[in-house]
Order: C-alpha cells, then sequence, then structure tokens
C-alpha cells in the first residue's frame, strides 16, 4: 500500500518493499531530486558519491541532482551511459565495473543508477556482481523505470540470444522516483512507459485498468497528480507481488511478465532497437496474449478487443500485422525458447480469464502459438 505524505506544498508517497534483510522504501513525489540529501543521505557514508548516468537523463536533470548532493556536502563522480538499448551489453558491463574499480567503490557504498531502466539494469547486474555485490540507489527518470524496473531488484542485460538472459536479483538500497523528471520524456518513451502501467491493471486489477480508460490520457499529458497516483499503484501493486515471489519461484510474480514472451521475441526479432521499444513491444505482447487467451476459449473476444483499444487509444502498437515483420510465427517462437521462464521443455504463458485476472497456463503448444501467430501476422 502507498502510505501519502504531506511535506508543505510537495506530496510524497511511501511504498515498502517487504524483503526482510533487503527491505527498502520506493518514495514518489515531485522535487525528490532536489531533496537527495535529506533523503538518501544515510546512504551515501562518503563524500564523493558514483552516479551512472543516462547520457539523456543527465542532460536535462543531472545539473539538479549535482546541485542538490553538493548542498549536501557531496561531490560527484559521473559516468555517462549512451543512450538505448544496446548499452544493456557484455561490453557496457565491462566498461561499467571497470570504472567502478578504477574510482574504488566498496561492497558498502551504494552507486547512483539515474536513468531509464536501462541504466537501472545495467548498473543493478554491475552492482550485484561488483565484490560480489556492492548497493545501489535507483534514481528512476522514466515512466516505465518509475512504475516497473527500478522496483523488485531484476537486473540484467541482454545477448545476442535474447532479452536479459545473463544477470542476477539484486535489490536496491532505496528508490527515488522524481515526477518531474518527467516532464522532459520524449511523448514516444512516455507512451511506452505507459505500456506497463496499463500491465498492472490487465493482469490483477479491474479496477486499476478502469481507472486507466478514465486517466490515461492526463497521465500522457503529464498531469501530476495522474502521474503520481499511476506511479504509486503501480509500484504498491509490484512491491505486493516481489514481496510474496521475489524469484519468481512460486508464479506469482510471472504474472509481471503478461505480453512479455510475445513482446521479448518481437523485441528480439526487430533488433533491440528504435524499431521497437520495450514498452511497445510489451503493449504488443499484452494484446497477443489477451487474443489467444480468447483463442483458447478463457476470455471473451470482446475483453481482449477492451485491451487492443486502451492499448491503440495511447498510440502504442496493437496490431502485429503493422509491424511489417517478415518472420513468420516459428520463428518468433523460436525466440521465445530462450525465455526464462522455459521449464523442461515447456513454457508457461500468462493468459487472461478476464481483465484483472491474469493466470499462468502451462499445457500450452508452441505449435498452437506459431500458428495464432501467423493468423495475427497476415490479419487485417
Ligand atoms: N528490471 C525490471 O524489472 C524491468 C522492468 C521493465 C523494463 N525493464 C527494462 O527496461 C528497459 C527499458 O527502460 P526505459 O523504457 O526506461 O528505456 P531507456 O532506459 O532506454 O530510456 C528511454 C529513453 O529515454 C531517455 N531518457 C531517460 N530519462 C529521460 C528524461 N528524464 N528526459 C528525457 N529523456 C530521458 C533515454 O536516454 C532513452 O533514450 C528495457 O531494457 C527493459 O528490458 C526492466
Ligand atoms: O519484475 C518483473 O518480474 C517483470 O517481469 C517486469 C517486466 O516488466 C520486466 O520487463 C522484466 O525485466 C522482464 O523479466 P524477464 O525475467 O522476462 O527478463
Ligand atoms: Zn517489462
Amino acid at each position: 500500500m502507498a502510505v501519502n505524505t504531506d511535506q508543505g506544498s510537495s506530496q510524497m508517497s511511501i511504498v515498502d518493499v517487504a524483503l526482510a534483510g533487503r527491505s527498502y522504501q520506493v518514495l514518489i513525489g515531485g522535487g525528490l531530486l532536489d531533496r537527495i540529501g535529506e533523503l538518501a543521505g544515510s546512504f551515501l557514508r562518503k563524500k564523493t558519491v558514483p552516479v551512472v548516468a543516462d547520457a539523456n537523463a543527465r542532460a536535462a536533470h543531472g545539473a539538479r541532482l549535482e546541485r542538490a548532493l553538493e548542498a549536501a556536502g557531496k561531490s560527484v563522480v559521473w559516468y555517462d551511459v549512451e543512450p538505448g538499448e544496446a548499452s544493456k551489453s557484455w561490453d557496457g558491463l565491462q566498461r561499467l565495473t571497470d570504472w567502478m574499480l578504477r574510482i574504488g567503490v566498496e561492497r558498502n557504498d551504494n552507486v547512483i543508477a539515474f536513468g531509464g531502466g536501462v541504466v537501472g539494469d545495467l548498473t543493478g547486474f554491475a552492482c550485484a556482481i561488483l565484490k560480489r555485490g556492492c548497493g545501489f540507489i535507483q534514481l528512476p527518470t522514466t515512466l516505465l523505470a518509475q512504475v516497473d524496473s527500478s522496483v523488485g531488484g531484476k537486473t540484467a542485460i541482454n545477448t545476442a540470444a535474447g532479452k536479459n538472459l545473463i544477470g542476477a536479483f539484486h535489490q536496491p538500497s532505496l528508490v527515488l522516483a522524481d515526477i518531474d523528471c518527467l516532464k522532459t520524456l520524449p511523448d514516444r518513451e512516455m507512451r511506452a512507459g505507459y505500456a506497463e502501467v496499463l500491465k498492472y491493471g490487465v493482469l490483477g486489477d479491474a479496477a486499476f485498468f478502469d481507472w486507466c480508460s478514465q486517466n490515461g490520457a492526463p497521465v500522457l499529458a503529464h498531469d501530476a497528480v495522474a502521474v503520481r497516483e499511476a506511479v504509486s499503484s503501480c509500484v504498491a501493486a509490484k512491491a505486493r507481488i516481489v514481496a510474496e515471489d521475489e524469484r519468481e519461484t512460486s508464479g506469482t510474480r510471472a504474472l509481471l511478465n503478461l505480453g512479455h514472451t510475445f513482446g521479448h521475441a518481437l523485441e528480439a526479432k526487430t533488433g533491440f532497437g528504435d524499431r521497437l521499444l520495450h514498452g511497445e513491444g510489451v503493449a504488443l505482447g499484452m494484446v497477443l496474449a489477451a487474443r489467444y487467451s480468447a483463442r483458447r476459449g478463457h476470455l471473451g473476444i470482446d475483453e481482449a478487443e477492451r485491451v487492443a483499444r486502451q492499448t491503440a487509444l495511447a498510440g502504442l502498437p496493437s496490431d502485429l500485422s503493422a509491424l511489417g515483420l517478415t518472420a513468420d510465427g516459428g520463428q518468433l517462437v523460436d525466440h521465445m525458447l530462450h525465455d526464462k521462464k522455459m521449464d523442461a521443455g515447456t513454457l508457461p504463458f500468462i493468459l487472461l480469464s478476464g481483465i484483472g485476472e491474469a493466470f499462468l497456463a502451462r499445457d500450452v503448444e508452441l505449435a498452437d502459438v506459431a500458428a495464432f501467430l501467423d493468423e495475427q501476422l497476415r490479419a487485417h
């Protein structure tokens, strides 16, 4: 549950991620970067603070962060990460860990990850393995990172074989989601992040899906109240799931993967680049999961099309044939064989029995998925 605190003119929500010795807080609100000394000071032991920054996030908000840290008696040592999914790579990891060793990061230090999911995943993984594990603080600057990737401790890089295949569970010490950072985010990135917002409604909360139907436009238009509500609701939902199943062993956390089995295959097929952003792949993947659920008789087709409509209304892809892929269904399924949910030759799929009611189906035939995808590639 998100707890709201009134701090004069600015409101801040606090969500606890309850993981025994690895518990931490997610603080959500405007102007939090300016208060980093007060909010994160106890996690920053040394005068010098290492900040791994997405270059665009730094250009837009780095000066504000640096000023606030200096006001707290700190000095910043910056590491710039080139924007884009390609930075989540072996090469990116090697360069970052070399830098961390060079500047003398110790196990009890906290490195700051300042950027979107790419910087958060890369920095989190580097911190998971540096000297067998050091601390890190997430300062997420995209909607996607604030609602999803900065929370829960999944960290990873991509390889030629697929998404996030090399990684670790490593929880941050603290997450500060300053919603003011989102004001400079390009519209396309705002929409991509909104795909993961919708995901929380579709997978487990029909009332939140309805809230999105009413408030999606204000969120995308940067209405501060709507944005804070969206971020707080998603983080509270994710915190509940992660506290129950931190390492995705019971099946509960796997529900957060709704749309990702399809989505990751599409990201791989389109080359992990600008052609299809992660959030866009998730949006389309979620529509495909809904339509496939309808095909198998779990969900009414009208419900599946409600998901597609909300996705399209947010300017997100909802039509596989419009992607212009040269692949067939079988080639997309081949990518899915690298999915981390693969278990003794079967791939569990997250399907829907209603909006807000996702479940794990363990009896899906991959040949049937390939046939479904062939239909979707030709549809419309
Ligand atoms: N670990 C998890 O649980 C988890 C969850 C969801 C997604 N992910 C991963 O997150 C990644 C996607 O994250 P993303 O959507 O944040 O993408 P991203 O990190 O690539 O950032 C998107 C773009 O926004 C720019 N940017 C960042 N902050 C900005 C700001 N405040 N103003 C202007 N521009 C800014 C970046 O330079 C980049 O061009 C994927 O690799 C995905 O696999 C991980
Ligand atoms: O936190 C989770 O669990 C998720 O599945 C969140 C997803 O949005 C995220 O994209 C995650 O990185 C995907 O996980 P993966 O295990 O399929 O790589
Ligand atoms: Zn995701």
